[in-house]
């Protein structure tokens, strides 16, 4: 479990998180929700010790990061997998050599053949046993994120950050890339984090979603939860997604037929 208590964060006077308290809990997807500039990437930055808070604290299952010993912070963050948005691949390396990086430099005691071995297990677990010897270039914008998610959590992490692993995406790979987040954190029981604005992926895979908007927390609650929500900036975040309101006017209207007959062409 990751909690963050009143985490605050200005530049040049200008505040952008304004005391967020939430917990992102274990063996679950925690969405990071809110429009563009509420702050979801700076607090991201924050949770992973690449940017520092002004004030507040933040704490890995018990264990406090926020000025804490450098040997403490590192520790924690050799538990940590980051999925970056563009995938962030090495272009001059293999799928393979990709993947093993972060072995090679988080733990220098694995043999080659063990790093083999987890290797081709991650690439397996994400169903790229057959691409290890390509190159980034040579394969789809989905192949990449799941070549990012092998390589996040090739090291074993206990935490998992996922900045918008859908840009880019086509909706069907979309879905495939939030269901294999989802089996895997269910799977190794990690801490995942999501950072997003894809409402498809609150109906998916939104156990535990925070919503962010303007630096503060508006809500947290899960996606059975989140259409009868009460706050006025998050319906009009739900509601400003095509896909929910197309939804809405069927409900409205009684049912997809009846719009259906209404906008035939007559004659
Ligand atoms: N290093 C920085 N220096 C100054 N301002 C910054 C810095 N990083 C972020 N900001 C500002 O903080 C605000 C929040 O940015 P942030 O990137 O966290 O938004 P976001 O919610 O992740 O948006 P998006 O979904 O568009 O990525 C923005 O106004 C941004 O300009």
């Amino acid at each position: 479990m990751i909690e963050i208590h009143n985490v605050q964060k200005a530049f040049d006077g200008n505040p952008v998180l304004r005391g967020i308290t939430c917990t992102f809990e274990t063996g679950k997807c925690n969405l990071l929700l809110g429009g563009s500039g509420t702050g979801k990437s700076v607090l991201l930055q924050c949770i992973v010790g690449l940017m520092k808070p002004d004030i507040g604290s933040i704490t890995f299952d018990g264990t406090v990061f926020t000025n804490n010993k450098v040997g403490v912070r590192q520790e924690i963050r050799r538990k940590i997998g980051m999925l970056f948005q563009g995938s962030a691949l090495f272009d001059s390396m293999t799928v393979f050599e990709n993947t093993e990086f972060p072995l090679k430099m988080l733990t220098p005691e694995m043999t080659k053949e063990e790093r083999r071995d987890r290797v081709e297990f991650c690439l397996k677990r994400v169903g790229l046993e057959n691409a290890g010897n390509k190159m980034p270039s040579e394969i789809s914008g989905g192949m990449k994120k799941r070549v990012g998610i092998a390589r996040a959590i090739a090291p074993n992490c206990t935490y998992l950050f996922c900045d918008e692993p859908n840009s880019g995406l086509d909706p069907l790979t979309s879905i495939k890339i939030d269901e294999l987040i989802h089996e895997i954190t269910h799977e190794y029981n990690i801490t995942t984090v999501i950072i997003t604005h894809d409402m498809n992926s609150v109906v998916e895979i939104g156990e535990h979603i925070i919503f962010l908007h303007k630096g503060l927390k508006l809500w947290d609650g899960n996606k059975d939860e989140i259409l009868n929500a009460q706050v006025p900036e998050l319906k009009e975040f739900i509601f400003s997604n095509s896909l929910v309101r197309a939804a809405k006017r069927v409900d409205d209207e009684g049912g997809l037929e009846a719009i259906l007959a209404e906008t035939q062409p007559q004659g």
